[in-house]
């Protein structure tokens, strides 16, 4: 079997543009991954292209023999887009492997250890924030929307959901997003007794609205430097998140965080190969540490949740597209030992759920795990097509 076409489909998500890669092979058999241009991923695709040629006529099922060769091919500027682009093709190496022997992409790493999977609320209010006219949702506008959208959460059979800082201000509500170079704030990304009286209000709220034994998360993303972080997570100690997550570039100084709070810390997805995640394991300095196997590839996905089981460290995923990163991630939740939880995203615009030709299962705050062949997740080509954007 090889592969003789490579294709990438850029298509709009509302919230955000997904990217689609399909590698065919001569057998006519297909697979499919997703990678993404925002945060960071402008030209990503192109990078794609480029590499997806490298492994034309090349046989999708040695997908490990693949990722070295890309790793290799790499180098000089290894990490960065370079690993999210071969971490694309690996997945899709992945997919089609899968469909080839009739399994699930779990089943070739060992199988899975559990078949459904506690998952947690993510970017919860963000979106409405942002977006709600695409979600056909009310827009989230104060706190006590929010408290609503918590009662929400309850109700619908969630046990933990995962806000960001969210200020709801005289000039309306905002997103605060510094670290991504979105907001005021940046670049020195200094916390104020304003920021910090906001971010409690936020989050005591939340906890009165679902109450004690509820599992509530806040990300920081890059937002603070680690004094603001630092000062964040003890704030936030009589609320008793189930976990505060930050990325920060310096494990001693994140570990220096979780030794100074009662609170727990949770980072690292943005950190794509063992080597890089060593220091901060070594250091002690997370409870958690999140994984995305969009960006890592299933494979070094697997090493890396194999090495934080090591330090007797647990996963969460880290998902922020579409459903088929989600099943993605969810393929590497069914397999690790060390399993914490997994991150879904719940509010969605209704035509992503029809860009695909199955769906994601979640009730009483599970999610199950996809289990058809591949990834149990496969795009529909024409509605790509009908909700095509133009390429970058
Ligand atoms: O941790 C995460 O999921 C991200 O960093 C994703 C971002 O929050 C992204 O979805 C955004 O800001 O739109």
């Amino acid at each position: 079997m090889q592969i003789v076409k490579a294709e990438r489909f850029l298509v709009d998500g509302g919230i955000k543009p997904l990217c689609f890669l399909k590698l065919t092979t001569d057998s006519g058999l297909a697979g499919w991954s997703e990678y993404s241009e925002i945060l960071g991923g402008a030209g990503l695709g192109h990078i794609v292209e480029q590499m997806c040629a490298s492994v034309m006529h090349v046989d999708p099922r040695d997908s490990a023999r693949v990722a070295q060769r890309l790793e290799g091919l790499a180098r000089s500027a290894s990490g960065g887009l370079n690993a999210q682009a071969a971490a694309a093709i690996e997945n899709a190496c992945l997919d089609i492997k899968g469909k080839a022997l009739g399994i699930p992409v779990y089943e070739m790493f060992g199988g899975a250890v559990r078949d459904r999977l506690p998952c947690y609320w993510s970017h919860f209010g963000m979106y409405r924030v942002r977006a709600a006219h695409h979600l056909g949702v009310a827009p989230l506008r104060q706190l006590a929307d929010l408290a609503a959208m918590a009662h929400e959460a309850t109700s619908r059979g969630f046990r933990f959901l995962k806000t960001n800082v969210l200020l709801f201000g005289a000039e309306g509500p905002r997103v605060y997003m510094p670290g991504f170079g979105r907001d005021l704030g940046g670049p020195e990304l200094n916390l104020d007794g304003v920021l910090l009286e906001a971010i409690e209000l936020q989050i005591s709220t939340l906890r009165d609205a679902v109450g004690p034994a509820f599992g509530l998360a806040l990300d920081l993303n890059f937002n603070f430097k680690p004094a603001g972080v630092r000062r964040i997570a003890q704030a936030l100690e009589p609320y008793k998140l189930a976990w505060l997550e930050s990325d920060l570039p310096d494990a001693k100084s994140m570990a220096a965080i979780r030794q100074a709070t009662r609170t727990p810390m949770a980072s690292l997805e943005t950190v794509v190969h063992r080597r890089s995640a060593l220091p901060y394991l070594a250091a002690d300095a997370v409870d958690y540490a999140i994984i995305d196997v969009m960006w890592a590839g299933m494979g070094e996905s697997v090493r890396l949740a194999a090495l934080a089981g090591a330090y007797d460290v647990n996963i969460n995923s880290h998902v922020f597209s579409s459903p088929l990163a989600a099943a993605m991630g969810a393929h590497l939740c069914a397999i690790a030992p060390n399993f914490h939880l997994m991150e879904v995203d719940v509010d969605a615009p209704p035509w992503v759920a029809g860009l695909f030709f199955q769906s994601l299962q979640i009730s009483d705050g599970t999610l199950a795990v996809p289990a058809g062949p591949g990834w149990g997740i496969e795009p529909n080509e024409e509605a790509l097509r009908q909700h095509a954007i133009a390429k970058t």
